[in-house]
């Protein structure tokens, strides 16, 4: 299988080039069970962060370790965005999404119990990849509904085009 060699902090990556499309094949970064890459991605991208922010926001589920050790790191809470609705949520509130991962809708739900902890407040979006940016559009929609401002996006890559609204560690290209 195709690789491409990724560098995150001091720990490199041969990330395997997956279809994700019949067009398209993308360089599949999934840090979920891999502590190193998650612990060297967090703390270099804590340092990143705006001093004023109030509060990460995250979409479950590959970025959620990821937004944990942020948190840690900068002191600063975190949210879940999820992509179920709960019985448990009150007033949720949500989005559909189509990411290039995915490529089918997906739900982002942003549960009643956290609106507080937005409205009001800076907001830093972090994720693991921004590629299509339909995730990251849909995130900021709820946030903004909700009375929040997206003052920073942070992920550990950008994919595809550039994004300069987003502070990343590397970019990825997209593979035919
Ligand atoms: O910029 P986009 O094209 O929206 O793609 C980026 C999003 O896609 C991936 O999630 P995925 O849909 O794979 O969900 P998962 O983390 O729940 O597996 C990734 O973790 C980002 O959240």
């Amino acid at each position: 299988m195709d690789t491409f060699k990724v560098q995150i902090g001091r720990v490199t990556r041969d990330l395997p080039i997956v279809p994700v499309s019949p067009d398209v094949k993308v360089a599949l970064f999934n840090m979920l069970g891999d502590t190193d890459v998650t612990e060297e991605a967090g703390r270099e991208l804590a340092q990143k962060l705006p001093a004023d922010i109030d509060v990460l926001v995250t979409p479950e589920v590959k970025a959620l370790s990821l937004a944990h050790v942020i948190s840690r790191e900068s002191g600063k809470p975190y949210i879940v965005i999820r992509k179920t609705q709960k019985p448990y949520m009150v007033d949720p509130v949500a989005r559909e999404v189509v990411s290039i991962t995915t490529g089918k809708p997906q739900l982002l739900v942003l549960d009643g119990f956290d609106v507080q902890k937005i409205k009001g407040r800076k907001v830093a979006i972090v994720d693991d990849v921004v590629s299509s940016g339909g995730t990251l559009h849909s995130i900021r929609q709820i946030i903004e509904e909700v009375g929040g401002e997206v003052a920073a996006v942070v992920a550990v890559f950008t994919e595809g085009q550039e994004r300069p609204e987003v502070t990343a560690l590397g970019h990825l290209p997209l593979f035919k």
